[in-house]
């Protein structure tokens, strides 16, 4: 279900991330263009909560799973087990991986570490992959901290040559082949991919950055 493929154009949204839009037809146009993995991340303003958030959440996996994507739930351990995810993404501040990693035997389990101090501080080894940014300034986490730029990418793949890491923050195709030259996977991305004019494109847009490595 994961490999390292799987980070390379890795969808995130919720529905404050499109307030005017369809956050079910966002997703459907990002399977097609060919997003390599999906987390579902309902938070902040505009969001739904409550048996609104699951009915959406259960919308979207099974959308996800037409496509053979895996859909990943943020933050919320209790959804992603309720719902047999394919896998949870949680922060230095959320639910310590220690706490849950019994219940996700076999799923994907994704961190979010920014810098060196984080990943010391980290048990990593139940970990499938860490997310670092924010790379650039950002829209879409009012909480995100100063960008650190490429060398956030750098500093950590020098200390760790194996973990798999996929970039997060204000990306868009262009970050792409200097991500990967600083040791990056692949990168993850909200509002590049929904707030496109045309979403399927945009997607086919990252993975051709691939392409020319
Ligand atoms: C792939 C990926 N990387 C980082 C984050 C940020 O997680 P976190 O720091 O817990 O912040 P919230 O997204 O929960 O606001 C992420 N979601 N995904
Ligand atoms: C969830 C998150 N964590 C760090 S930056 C960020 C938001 C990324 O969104 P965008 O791609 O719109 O900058
Ligand atoms: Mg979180």
């Amino acid at each position: 279900m994961f490999n390292i493929n799987t980070l390379k154009v890795y969808f995130i949204a919720g529905s404050q991330d499109v307030p005017n839009g369809d956050l079910y037809k966002v997703v459907e146009q990002a399977l097609i263009g060919g997003i390599t993995m999906f987390q579902f991340r309902e938070k902040g303003k505009n969001s739904k909560k409550g048996l609104e958030k699951e009915v959406l959440a259960k919308e979207l996996f099974e959308l996800c799973k037409k496509y053979e994507v895996p859909f990943i739930v943020n933050d919320d351990v209790d959804l992603a087990v309720k719902l047999n995810a394919d896998g949870i993404h949680v922060g230095q501040d959320d639910r310590n991986v220690s706490e849950f990693k019994n219940k996700f035997k076999g799923k994907i389990i994704g961190l979010s570490v920014a810098n060196r101090e984080e990943y010391q501080q980290s048990d990593i080894t139940e970990v499938d992959y860490i997310g670092t940014g924010p790379i650039h300034s950002t829209n879409s986490k009012a909480d995100a901290g100063e960008e650190g730029g490429y060398d956030l990418i750098k500093n950590l793949r020098e200390i760790d040559n194996e973990i798999p890491i996929v970039a997060i923050g204000g990306i868009t195709e262009v970050d792409v082949a200097p991500l990967v030259d600083a040791g990056a996977n692949g990168v993850s991305v909200i509002s590049a991919i929904a707030r496109s004019g045309n979403i399927e494109q945009t997607v086919k847009g990252f993975h051709n950055q691939y392409k020319n490595l």
